[in-house]
Protein backbone atom coordinates (compact mmCIF):
# COMPACT_ATOMS: atom_id res chain seq x y z
CA UNK A 1 0.00 0.00 0.00
CA UNK A 2 1.22 3.63 -0.13
CA UNK A 3 2.25 6.32 2.18
CA UNK A 4 -0.45 7.46 4.40
CA UNK A 5 -2.36 10.09 2.90
CA UNK A 6 -1.13 9.40 -0.51
CA UNK A 7 -3.39 7.39 -3.13
CA UNK A 8 -1.65 4.17 -4.43
CA UNK A 9 -1.44 4.47 -7.86
CA UNK A 10 -1.07 2.12 -11.15
CA UNK A 11 0.09 2.95 -15.11
CA UNK A 12 -0.89 -0.09 -17.12
CA UNK A 13 0.84 0.86 -20.50
CA UNK A 14 3.69 2.38 -18.56
CA UNK A 15 6.31 2.04 -21.61
CA UNK A 16 4.70 4.45 -24.02
CA UNK A 17 4.43 7.75 -24.70
CA UNK A 18 1.81 8.14 -22.35
CA UNK A 19 2.95 6.14 -20.11
CA UNK A 20 6.29 8.10 -19.32
CA UNK A 21 4.81 11.07 -19.56
CA UNK A 22 2.35 9.81 -17.02
CA UNK A 23 5.32 8.68 -14.89
CA UNK A 24 6.80 12.03 -14.87
CA UNK A 25 4.10 13.50 -14.17
CA UNK A 26 3.05 11.37 -10.97
CA UNK A 27 6.42 10.96 -9.89
CA UNK A 28 6.52 14.94 -8.37
CA UNK A 29 2.52 14.77 -7.60
CA UNK A 30 1.90 15.28 -3.73
CA UNK A 31 -1.12 13.30 -3.43
CA UNK A 32 0.14 9.85 -5.07
CA UNK A 33 2.32 7.03 -4.82
CA UNK A 34 3.34 5.36 -8.51
CA UNK A 35 3.38 1.76 -6.35
CA UNK A 36 2.75 -0.35 -10.41
CA UNK A 37 3.61 -0.06 -13.91
CA UNK A 38 2.12 -2.62 -16.23
CA UNK A 39 3.24 -3.22 -20.05
CA UNK A 40 3.29 -6.94 -22.57
CA UNK A 41 6.76 -6.45 -24.48
CA UNK A 42 8.52 -4.34 -21.77
CA UNK A 43 7.20 -6.36 -18.50
CA UNK A 44 10.18 -8.42 -16.49
CA UNK A 45 12.36 -4.61 -17.51
CA UNK A 46 13.07 -1.96 -14.89
CA UNK A 47 11.62 1.15 -15.83
CA UNK A 48 14.93 2.79 -15.30
CA UNK A 49 16.34 0.46 -18.04
CA UNK A 50 14.09 1.77 -20.82
CA UNK A 51 14.22 5.48 -19.85
CA UNK A 52 17.73 5.49 -17.93
CA UNK A 53 17.01 9.71 -17.21
CA UNK A 54 14.31 8.69 -14.90
CA UNK A 55 16.50 5.96 -13.48
CA UNK A 56 17.32 7.70 -10.31
CA UNK A 57 13.92 9.02 -9.62
CA UNK A 58 11.86 5.22 -10.49
CA UNK A 59 12.65 1.93 -9.03
CA UNK A 60 9.92 -0.13 -10.20
CA UNK A 61 10.24 -2.92 -12.91
CA UNK A 62 7.52 -2.80 -15.31
CA UNK A 63 5.06 -6.04 -14.69
CA UNK A 64 2.94 -8.44 -16.97
CA UNK A 65 -0.73 -7.84 -16.26
CA UNK A 66 -2.74 -9.60 -13.63
CA UNK A 67 -5.69 -7.45 -13.01
CA UNK A 68 -6.92 -8.81 -9.44
CA UNK A 69 -3.41 -8.05 -7.89
CA UNK A 70 -3.48 -4.36 -9.82
CA UNK A 71 -6.77 -3.75 -8.22
CA UNK A 72 -5.48 -5.21 -4.59
CA UNK A 73 -2.42 -2.88 -5.11
CA UNK A 74 -3.89 0.36 -6.45
CA UNK A 75 -6.59 2.73 -6.00
CA UNK A 76 -6.54 4.65 -9.09
CA UNK A 77 -5.23 3.24 -12.45
CA UNK A 78 -4.05 4.80 -15.68
CA UNK A 79 -4.85 2.95 -18.91
CA UNK A 80 -2.88 3.96 -21.41
CA UNK A 81 -3.04 1.22 -24.09
CA UNK A 82 -3.83 0.55 -28.01
CA UNK A 83 -7.38 1.09 -28.79
CA UNK A 84 -9.24 -1.69 -27.92
CA UNK A 85 -7.67 -2.87 -24.72
CA UNK A 86 -9.21 -1.08 -22.69
CA UNK A 87 -12.68 -2.49 -22.50
CA UNK A 88 -11.14 -5.45 -22.13
CA UNK A 89 -9.71 -4.61 -18.53
CA UNK A 90 -11.42 -1.66 -17.02
CA UNK A 91 -14.52 -3.67 -16.45
CA UNK A 92 -12.87 -6.05 -13.79
CA UNK A 93 -10.60 -3.27 -12.11
CA UNK A 94 -14.07 -1.06 -11.30
CA UNK A 95 -15.62 -3.99 -10.17
CA UNK A 96 -13.16 -4.17 -7.71
CA UNK A 97 -13.72 -0.56 -6.62
CA UNK A 98 -10.70 1.00 -8.53
CA UNK A 99 -11.45 4.69 -10.40
CA UNK A 100 -10.08 4.31 -13.99
CA UNK A 101 -8.71 6.52 -16.56
CA UNK A 102 -8.35 5.59 -19.73
CA UNK A 103 -6.15 7.38 -22.63
CA UNK A 104 -7.58 5.83 -25.36
CA UNK A 105 -11.19 5.96 -27.08
CA UNK A 106 -12.42 2.69 -25.98
CA UNK A 107 -14.54 4.78 -23.08
CA UNK A 108 -14.99 8.68 -25.54
CA UNK A 109 -18.43 7.04 -26.49
CA UNK A 110 -21.83 6.96 -24.86
CA UNK A 111 -23.34 5.19 -28.49
CA UNK A 112 -20.82 1.73 -28.95
CA UNK A 113 -22.67 1.86 -32.23
CA UNK A 114 -20.32 4.92 -33.24
CA UNK A 115 -17.45 3.77 -31.74
CA UNK A 116 -17.71 0.16 -33.35
CA UNK A 117 -17.95 2.00 -37.10
CA UNK A 118 -15.36 4.22 -36.78
CA UNK A 119 -12.65 1.70 -34.96
CA UNK A 120 -14.18 -1.37 -36.74
CA UNK A 121 -13.71 -3.47 -32.88
CA UNK A 122 -16.82 -4.84 -31.98
CA UNK A 123 -17.86 -4.31 -27.77
CA UNK A 124 -20.16 -5.77 -25.22
CA UNK A 125 -19.89 -3.20 -22.77
CA UNK A 126 -22.41 -0.55 -23.53
CA UNK A 127 -23.63 -0.28 -19.77
CA UNK A 128 -20.25 0.24 -18.41
CA UNK A 129 -19.49 2.98 -21.48
CA UNK A 130 -22.46 4.83 -20.60
CA UNK A 131 -21.63 5.53 -17.14
CA UNK A 132 -18.26 6.90 -18.37
CA UNK A 133 -17.71 10.33 -18.31
CA UNK A 134 -15.83 12.36 -21.16
CA UNK A 135 -12.40 13.90 -19.71
CA UNK A 136 -12.30 17.33 -21.07
CA UNK A 137 -12.83 19.16 -17.42
CA UNK A 138 -13.36 22.67 -19.20
CA UNK A 139 -16.68 21.11 -19.95
CA UNK A 140 -17.64 18.56 -17.81
CA UNK A 141 -15.56 19.49 -14.40
CA UNK A 142 -18.65 18.64 -12.18
CA UNK A 143 -19.55 15.00 -14.11
CA UNK A 144 -15.44 13.91 -13.91
CA UNK A 145 -15.56 14.74 -10.16
CA UNK A 146 -18.24 12.19 -10.01
CA UNK A 147 -16.87 9.53 -12.31
CA UNK A 148 -15.56 5.77 -11.76
CA UNK A 149 -14.56 5.76 -15.05
CA UNK A 150 -13.38 8.40 -17.43
CA UNK A 151 -12.87 8.53 -21.40
CA UNK A 152 -10.12 10.69 -22.12
CA UNK A 153 -10.30 12.99 -24.79
CA UNK A 154 -8.28 12.46 -27.79
CA UNK A 155 -5.26 15.40 -28.75
CA UNK A 156 -6.99 16.75 -32.07
CA UNK A 157 -10.54 16.78 -30.34
CA UNK A 158 -8.90 18.32 -26.75
CA UNK A 159 -7.20 21.38 -29.13
CA UNK A 160 -10.40 21.24 -31.29
CA UNK A 161 -13.36 21.47 -29.14
CA UNK A 162 -11.70 24.09 -26.75
CA UNK A 163 -11.29 26.63 -29.63
CA UNK A 164 -14.91 26.07 -30.81
CA UNK A 165 -16.92 25.57 -27.05
CA UNK A 166 -17.60 29.01 -25.95
CA UNK A 167 -19.09 29.22 -29.92
CA UNK A 168 -21.16 26.92 -29.69
CA UNK A 169 -22.27 26.68 -26.32
CA UNK A 170 -23.81 30.65 -26.88
CA UNK A 171 -25.06 29.40 -30.37
CA UNK A 172 -22.73 32.12 -31.84
CA UNK A 173 -21.79 29.91 -35.05
CA UNK A 174 -23.69 27.92 -37.31
CA UNK A 175 -22.38 24.93 -36.40
CA UNK A 176 -22.40 22.82 -39.50
CA UNK A 177 -20.06 25.86 -41.06
CA UNK A 178 -17.27 24.30 -38.82
CA UNK A 179 -14.01 23.60 -40.53
CA UNK A 180 -10.92 22.28 -37.98
CA UNK A 181 -7.30 22.14 -40.12
CA UNK A 182 -5.28 20.95 -37.43
CA UNK A 183 -1.66 19.64 -37.11
CA UNK A 184 0.37 17.63 -35.33
CA UNK A 185 3.97 16.09 -34.48
CA UNK A 186 4.99 12.79 -34.89
CA UNK A 187 4.81 11.60 -30.81
CA UNK A 188 0.70 11.54 -31.87
CA UNK A 189 1.25 8.65 -33.36
CA UNK A 190 2.93 6.80 -30.22
CA UNK A 191 6.01 5.24 -29.72
CA UNK A 192 5.78 2.26 -31.81
CA UNK A 193 7.67 1.91 -35.00
CA UNK A 194 5.45 3.04 -38.32
CA UNK A 195 7.24 4.09 -41.64
CA UNK A 196 5.42 7.29 -41.69
CA UNK A 197 6.95 8.45 -38.33
CA UNK A 198 10.42 7.65 -39.15
CA UNK A 199 12.39 10.97 -39.16
CA UNK A 200 13.40 10.18 -42.92
CA UNK A 201 9.56 10.17 -44.12
CA UNK A 202 8.50 13.04 -41.78
CA UNK A 203 11.45 15.37 -41.28
CA UNK A 204 10.84 18.32 -44.11
CA UNK A 205 7.66 17.38 -45.33
CA UNK A 206 3.99 18.17 -44.25
CA UNK A 207 1.11 16.22 -45.48
CA UNK A 208 -2.92 16.06 -44.58
CA UNK A 209 -3.90 12.33 -43.85
CA UNK A 210 -6.90 9.96 -42.78
CA UNK A 211 -8.53 13.11 -44.53
CA UNK A 212 -12.88 13.02 -44.74
CA UNK A 213 -12.35 9.66 -42.21
CA UNK A 214 -10.07 10.80 -39.10
CA UNK A 215 -11.54 8.72 -36.29
CA UNK A 216 -11.28 11.76 -34.29
CA UNK A 217 -14.19 13.39 -36.46
CA UNK A 218 -16.96 11.59 -34.38
CA UNK A 219 -15.44 12.33 -31.19
CA UNK A 220 -15.64 16.09 -31.97
CA UNK A 221 -18.86 15.75 -33.50
CA UNK A 222 -20.18 14.27 -30.39
CA UNK A 223 -19.44 16.90 -28.23
CA UNK A 224 -20.55 19.81 -30.81
CA UNK A 225 -23.54 17.92 -30.95
CA UNK A 226 -24.37 17.70 -27.28
CA UNK A 227 -23.05 21.62 -27.06
CA UNK A 228 -25.33 22.84 -29.79
CA UNK A 229 -28.76 20.93 -28.46
CA UNK A 230 -28.86 19.17 -32.09
CA UNK A 231 -26.61 16.74 -34.50
CA UNK A 232 -23.66 18.34 -35.53
CA UNK A 233 -21.16 16.90 -38.60
CA UNK A 234 -18.10 19.35 -38.76
CA UNK A 235 -15.05 18.59 -41.51
CA UNK A 236 -12.11 17.86 -39.88
CA UNK A 237 -8.47 17.16 -41.73
CA UNK A 238 -5.34 16.50 -39.91
CA UNK A 239 -1.62 17.33 -41.04
CA UNK A 240 1.73 15.77 -39.68
CA UNK A 241 4.09 18.34 -39.43
CA UNK A 242 7.93 17.77 -39.21
CA UNK A 243 8.39 18.58 -35.00
CA UNK A 244 8.04 16.07 -32.16
CA UNK A 245 4.86 17.40 -29.79
CA UNK A 246 2.43 20.04 -29.88
CA UNK A 247 -1.06 20.44 -32.09
CA UNK A 248 -2.22 23.97 -33.76
CA UNK A 249 -5.69 23.65 -34.68
CA UNK A 250 -7.20 26.30 -36.72
CA UNK A 251 -11.01 26.38 -36.45
CA UNK A 252 -13.45 28.58 -39.10
CA UNK A 253 -16.76 29.04 -39.05
CA UNK A 254 -19.60 31.62 -39.85
CA UNK A 255 -20.99 33.91 -37.39
CA UNK A 256 -24.48 34.23 -37.02
CA UNK A 257 -23.98 37.90 -36.37
CA UNK A 258 -21.84 39.61 -38.41
CA UNK A 259 -21.08 42.31 -35.90
CA UNK A 260 -19.80 40.86 -33.93
CA UNK A 261 -15.76 42.01 -34.17
CA UNK A 262 -12.97 40.58 -32.31
CA UNK A 263 -13.03 41.96 -28.96
CA UNK A 264 -16.21 41.05 -28.50
CA UNK A 265 -15.55 37.50 -29.07
CA UNK A 266 -12.29 37.48 -27.15
CA UNK A 267 -14.75 38.71 -23.83
CA UNK A 268 -16.67 35.83 -24.50
CA UNK A 269 -13.56 33.62 -24.37
CA UNK A 270 -12.35 35.31 -21.45
CA UNK A 271 -15.61 34.75 -19.34
CA UNK A 272 -16.50 31.19 -20.58
CA UNK A 273 -13.02 30.07 -19.51
CA UNK A 274 -12.82 32.33 -16.65
CA UNK A 275 -12.70 29.66 -14.10
CA UNK A 276 -10.27 27.09 -16.03
CA UNK A 277 -6.62 27.59 -14.92
CA UNK A 278 -5.43 25.43 -18.22
CA UNK A 279 -6.31 27.48 -20.95
CA UNK A 280 -4.88 31.30 -21.71
CA UNK A 281 -6.57 33.12 -23.96
CA UNK A 282 -4.39 35.67 -25.87
CA UNK A 283 -4.97 39.23 -25.91
CA UNK A 284 -6.22 40.83 -29.21
CA UNK A 285 -4.14 40.10 -32.09
CA UNK A 286 -1.43 37.67 -30.76
CA UNK A 287 -2.22 33.68 -32.55
CA UNK A 288 -0.99 30.95 -29.89
CA UNK A 289 2.49 29.28 -31.20
CA UNK A 290 2.46 25.26 -30.31
CA UNK A 291 6.58 25.89 -28.35
CA UNK A 292 4.19 27.65 -25.79
CA UNK A 293 2.55 24.66 -24.67
CA UNK A 294 5.31 22.07 -24.91
CA UNK A 295 5.79 20.74 -21.62
CA UNK A 296 2.78 22.00 -20.03
CA UNK A 297 -1.02 21.05 -19.62
CA UNK A 298 -1.80 24.50 -21.24
CA UNK A 299 -3.90 25.23 -23.71
CA UNK A 300 -3.40 28.59 -25.46
CA UNK A 301 -6.09 30.11 -27.72
CA UNK A 302 -6.37 33.26 -30.09
CA UNK A 303 -9.16 34.31 -31.86
CA UNK A 304 -9.76 36.43 -34.88
CA UNK A 305 -12.96 37.92 -37.19
CA UNK A 306 -12.45 38.41 -40.87
CA UNK A 307 -15.24 40.78 -41.72
CA UNK A 308 -15.06 40.43 -45.33
CA UNK A 309 -16.09 36.91 -44.94
CA UNK A 310 -18.20 37.27 -41.54
CA UNK A 311 -16.11 34.12 -40.37
CA UNK A 312 -14.21 33.44 -37.08
CA UNK A 313 -11.13 31.78 -37.01
CA UNK A 314 -9.95 30.49 -33.91
CA UNK A 315 -6.25 28.81 -33.03
CA UNK A 316 -5.78 26.91 -30.39
CA UNK A 317 -2.13 25.09 -29.37
CA UNK A 318 -0.99 22.48 -26.64
CA UNK A 319 1.37 19.47 -26.04
CA UNK A 320 -0.43 16.68 -27.52
CA UNK A 321 1.37 14.62 -24.60
CA UNK A 322 0.29 16.84 -22.13
CA UNK A 323 -3.10 18.59 -22.53
CA UNK A 324 -3.56 16.21 -25.19
CA UNK A 325 -2.91 13.02 -23.47
CA UNK A 326 -1.44 12.57 -20.09
CA UNK A 327 -1.87 16.07 -18.32
CA UNK A 328 -5.31 16.24 -19.02
CA UNK A 329 -5.17 12.82 -17.39
CA UNK A 330 -3.96 13.91 -14.28
CA UNK A 331 -6.03 17.41 -14.54
CA UNK A 332 -9.49 14.67 -14.49
CA UNK A 333 -7.38 12.80 -11.48
CA UNK A 334 -7.26 15.83 -9.39
CA UNK A 335 -11.05 16.68 -9.86
CA UNK A 336 -12.06 12.67 -9.04
CA UNK A 337 -10.26 13.13 -5.91
CA UNK A 338 -11.64 16.15 -4.91
CA UNK A 339 -7.74 17.91 -5.32
CA UNK A 340 -7.06 20.92 -6.90
CA UNK A 341 -7.61 21.29 -10.71
CA UNK A 342 -3.51 22.24 -11.00
CA UNK A 343 -2.06 19.87 -8.61
CA UNK A 344 1.34 18.05 -9.54
CA UNK A 345 0.84 19.99 -12.92
CA UNK A 346 3.86 22.41 -13.83
CA UNK A 347 2.61 25.47 -14.30
CA UNK A 348 5.84 27.14 -16.88
CA UNK A 349 4.46 28.68 -19.31
CA UNK A 350 6.87 30.25 -21.98
CA UNK A 351 3.96 32.94 -22.20
CA UNK A 352 3.39 35.54 -19.88
N1 LIG B 1 0.43 10.03 -28.37
C1 LIG B 1 -0.53 10.94 -28.24
O1 LIG B 1 -0.32 12.13 -28.51
C2 LIG B 1 -1.87 10.56 -27.72
C3 LIG B 1 -2.26 9.24 -27.57
N2 LIG B 1 -3.49 8.93 -27.08
C4 LIG B 1 -3.91 7.55 -26.86
O2 LIG B 1 -3.28 7.08 -25.66
C5 LIG B 1 -3.02 5.67 -25.77
C6 LIG B 1 -1.53 5.43 -25.55
O3 LIG B 1 -0.84 6.12 -26.58
P1 LIG B 1 0.75 6.21 -26.67
O4 LIG B 1 1.32 6.34 -25.32
O5 LIG B 1 1.04 7.24 -27.69
O6 LIG B 1 1.07 4.75 -27.26
P2 LIG B 1 2.46 3.98 -27.32
O7 LIG B 1 2.43 3.16 -28.57
O8 LIG B 1 3.58 4.91 -27.13
O9 LIG B 1 2.37 2.99 -26.05
C7 LIG B 1 1.48 1.90 -26.02
C8 LIG B 1 1.62 1.16 -24.70
O10 LIG B 1 0.68 0.09 -24.72
C9 LIG B 1 1.33 -1.08 -24.26
N3 LIG B 1 0.71 -2.24 -24.91
C10 LIG B 1 0.58 -2.47 -26.24
N4 LIG B 1 -0.07 -3.64 -26.44
C11 LIG B 1 -0.35 -4.15 -25.21
C12 LIG B 1 -1.02 -5.33 -24.76
N5 LIG B 1 -1.52 -6.22 -25.61
N6 LIG B 1 -1.14 -5.52 -23.42
C13 LIG B 1 -0.62 -4.62 -22.56
N7 LIG B 1 0.04 -3.50 -22.93
C14 LIG B 1 0.15 -3.27 -24.25
C15 LIG B 1 2.78 -0.94 -24.65
O11 LIG B 1 3.49 -1.73 -23.74
P3 LIG B 1 4.77 -2.64 -24.11
O12 LIG B 1 5.85 -1.72 -24.58
O13 LIG B 1 5.07 -3.30 -22.82
O14 LIG B 1 4.32 -3.62 -25.15
C16 LIG B 1 2.99 0.56 -24.46
O15 LIG B 1 3.36 0.82 -23.13
C17 LIG B 1 -3.50 5.27 -27.16
O16 LIG B 1 -4.79 4.75 -27.09
C18 LIG B 1 -3.47 6.58 -27.93
O17 LIG B 1 -4.35 6.54 -29.01
C19 LIG B 1 -4.36 9.91 -26.69
C20 LIG B 1 -4.03 11.23 -26.82
C21 LIG B 1 -2.78 11.65 -27.38
C1 LIG C 1 0.21 12.15 -35.51
C2 LIG C 1 -0.74 11.01 -35.25
O1 LIG C 1 -0.58 9.93 -35.78
N1 LIG C 1 -1.73 11.25 -34.39
C3 LIG C 1 -2.71 10.27 -34.01
C4 LIG C 1 -3.68 10.83 -33.00
C5 LIG C 1 -3.33 10.46 -31.57
C6 LIG C 1 -4.53 10.32 -30.67
O2 LIG C 1 -4.93 11.14 -29.90
O3 LIG C 1 -5.19 9.20 -30.92
P1 LIG C 1 -6.33 8.40 -30.15
O4 LIG C 1 -7.65 8.90 -30.51
O5 LIG C 1 -6.18 7.02 -30.66
O6 LIG C 1 -6.10 8.53 -28.71
C7 LIG C 1 -3.53 9.82 -35.21
O7 LIG C 1 -3.84 10.62 -36.06
O8 LIG C 1 -3.93 8.67 -35.20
Amino acid sequence: MGDVGRVPVGIIGASGYGGVQLVRLLIDHPGVELVYLGGESSAGKAFGELYPHLNHRVDLIIEPIDLDQIAARCQVVFLSLPNGLACQMAPALLEKGCKVLDLSADYRFSNLETYENWYGKTRSDQAIAETAVYGLPELYRDRIAEAQLVGCPGCYPTASLLALSPLLKQGLIVPETAVIDAKSGTSGGGRQAKTNLLLAEADNSFAAYGVARHRHTPEIEQVCSDLAGHEVLVQFTPHLIPMVRGILSTVYATLRDPGLVREDLLTIYMAFYRSSPWVKILPSGVYPQTKWATGTNLCYIGVEVDPRTDRIIVMSAIDNLMKGQAGQAIQCLNLMMGWNETLGLPQLSFYP
